[in-house]
Parts: C-alpha cells; structure tokens; sequence
C-alpha cells in the first residue's frame, strides 16, 4: 500500500437528491448531477487545480476529496485505504478516522466565518496544536504560534497574537485560517475559492506564501477557482495539474502550460476564451467557441458528452456516446472524442450550427489553436 496515491478518487459520482418544491407540480424529488464518474489521483505535495463555470461540481469534487462529503458511488481512498470505510469502522487500515479528518483541511474563500469572533487570534492557533502535540507547555505553544506569524508576514507576532479577528484584515484572517490549517500537519489543503475575496493585489502574495509553505510544511492542495488565469498562476508554480470541470465532469486534465497553450477540450477552449488576462493575445473579435450561452441544468444534463448542446466541434456521436478520458501525454487527459484520431467522432455528420471540418488525416485531431 505504500506506493499508493495519498488521494485516489475511483469514478466518483455525487448526486443530491433534492425535495420537491412547492412548485414541482408532479411532486417528484429531483436528482442533481454534481459530480459523475471523475478518477484522479493526488500525490504527496501535488497541486490539483480545479476550475470550471459555477455550479459545475468543483465544491463538491472537492470536499469529496477531503472526507467531507461522502460519495454517492464510486471510492475514494486515503493511502490506499477507502475513507468511509475506516469512517464506517470496516477497514483493517490501521489509521483513525480522527487522523484522516486531521490530515485533510479546508480552508474558504470567507476566512472570518471560520474564526471564532470572542477569541484571540493565540487562543485559535493554539487549539490544533493541543490536539496534534499534546505534549507542549503554554510557552512552547507560544513559540510556534509566534514564530508561524512571523512566516506569514504577521510581525510582530506577539502583537498579531493577542488581536481578536475583527481587528485583522482580510488578508490576515486568511494567513490565520492558513495558519491554523497547516498546524494541523495536514497532507493535504482543500483551498475552496481561498484567495478570491482578497483584493487582486493581494492574490499573488497569499498564492506565493501558500505554496512557500507546502515546502515546509509538505502538504499537498486542492485549489478551487473560478479563474484561470490564478488556477494556472498557481498549478504553474507548485508544478502540479488544472482540472476542467463542466457539469460534474472531469473535461480535461493536465499541466498548466499544456492545458492553456494547446487545450484538447472544446471547453477548455471557452475557459481561455473567457479569461482575457491569459496574456494569450485572442482578440476580442475572435469567435466565442461556443454555439449557445444557455446552461444545461445538472438535473437533466445532455445525453453522450455534457458539453454537446454548446459545442461548437460537436457531432452526431457526441450526443449519444459519451467520451471516457483519453490520455493526451503522461500527465494529461481530455473527455472529449477530438483527442482519438481513430474515432469515429471524424465520419460523423457535424451538428447543426457546427462548422465542418476536414478530416485530420495523420495530424493529432487535437483541438486546434490559433
Ligand atoms: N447539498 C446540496 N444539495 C443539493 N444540491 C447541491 C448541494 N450542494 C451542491 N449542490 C448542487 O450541485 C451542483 C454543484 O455545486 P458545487 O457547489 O459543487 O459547484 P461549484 O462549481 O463549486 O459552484 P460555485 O463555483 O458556484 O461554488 C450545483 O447544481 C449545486 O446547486
């Protein structure tokens, strides 16, 4: 077991079932898709961005990762050991359920919800280590406190440590929830839209600061964005992989640079499209690579691949098949037919709106780019 992944999510599938409305007539419960058959595998001080269009799934994905929400169907497993089954009391694994939880945080994109406004900012940093290292007295406990602060940029400490939250900015708060975060000698952050709220000057800096302390602190995270352009400034730098989601799938997989210079998904061509600081020079004239702008609803997604009705490469088999991941090199992979050249998705009838193409022959039947 010890070659396994330190996080292995197996065909994860999250449905909500959701009561009927006071306006669902036939008074049905409805079904909501959040996540469907996504595998992916974290490593130990891997970076694993998620982004994709709000509702598609990445919150859920997310905390599906963490042991927050448990799956519907589908696994996912800590060190080669499923988690709800130690949560369950059935596995053999000789790990606690308290040990996965304390392993696997979270911090939000709203840092003051989470802190506790009657404390002081000593007294929340000092409960993880109680519970981590019982073993240290008051003043020692201090010292790490004091000397985290200091590598956080919170100096003086000792005058940052006797604040309540109220009297922290919000960029301090989220170096605090960070903080007290990596107290926990976690393997792994789930960082859920944690930078989003900061004022843009500040997004760099706390991004840096994040990955300056997965060195020291050897942990791995999962970072939720609803930007590309943070989720690649992000993945870039801790050498790690973006995941494009689109209606509870996994559209593509793969290193920040590859994925934004030579995307293999329709979608991942949108996202670009749609995040003009890319530095990616597309004029604002260029075409939107989509054919409609209406989202599909994740009670009832589209047969075959979920992206077929706004595609603008879609074809007929599109609508009926849908596309299992395809590797694209040793680190990427895309949902989508287009990156098979033997498919059959090149002898299908274009849909209608969707500009033939010719045939790509020996080329790679990638998407292509400007
Ligand atoms: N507890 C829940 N009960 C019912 N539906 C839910 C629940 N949590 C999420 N959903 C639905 O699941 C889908 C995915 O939601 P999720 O929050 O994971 O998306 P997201 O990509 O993180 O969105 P955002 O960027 O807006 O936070 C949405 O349609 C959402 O309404």
């Amino acid at each position: 077991m010890s070659d396994a992944p330190l996080l292995s999510l197996k065909n994860v599938e999250v449905h909500f079932e959701n009561e009927p409305g006071l306006l669902d007539f036939d008074g049905e419960a409805q079904t909501v898709r959040a996540v469907d058959g996504v595998t992916i595998d974290i490593e130990e001080n891997d970076v694993i961005s998620l982004v994709g269009e709000s509702g598609c799934g990445k919150t859920t994905l997310g905390k599906t990762a963490i042991g927050l929400q448990r799956p519907t169907a589908g696994s996912v497993e800590y060190k080669g050991h499923d988690i709800w089954d130690i949560r369950d009391g059935n596995s053999d694994a000789d790990i606690a359920w308290s040990d996965v939880r304390r392993s696997l945080q979270i911090i939000h994109q709203d840092p003051g919800s989470s802190l506790n406004p009657n404390r002081r900012i000593v007294s929340i940093l000092s409960e993880p280590l109680r519970q981590v290292s019982p073993g240290l007295s008051t003043g020692e406990r201090r010292e790490r406190i004091y000397s985290l602060l200091d590598r956080v940029g919170m100096s003086p400490a000792p005058d940052f440590a006797e604040r309540y939250p109220h009297q922290l900015s919000g960029g301090e708060k989220q170096r605090v929830v960070l903080s007290r975060a990596l107290l926990m000698n976690p393997d792994v952050i789930l960082a859920d839209e944690a930078i989003s709220a900061l004022d843009v000057s500040l997004r760099v800096e706390m991004m840096d600061l994040m990955l300056e302390l997965q060195d020291v602190f050897d942990t791995s995270y999962v970072f939720i964005s609803h930007d590309l352009s943070n989720a690649r400034y992000f993945t870039e730098h801790g050498g790690g992989r973006i995941g494009v989601m689109y209606l509870g799938k996994l559209a593509e997989l793969g290193p920040a640079e590859r994925l934004i210079q030579n995307p293999q998904h329709p979608y991942t061509e949108v996202l670009r499209w749609a995040t003009p600081n890319l530095g990616m020079n597309m004029s604002v004239t260029s075409d939107f690579p989509m054919r409609k702008i209406d989202v599909p609803d994740p009670i009832n997604p589209p047969s075959g691949c979920r992206f077929h009705t706004r595609c603008p490469k879609a074809r007929e088999v599109c609508t009926r098949e849908t596309p299992d991941p395809i590797s694209v090199d040793e680190s990427s992979e895309a949902a989508c037919f287009r990156a098979d050249e033997r498919h059959e998705y090149w002898n299908s009838e274009p849909l209608d709106g969707v500009e033939p193409e010719s045939d790509p022959g020996s080329t790679s039947g990638g998407v292509e780019m400007d």
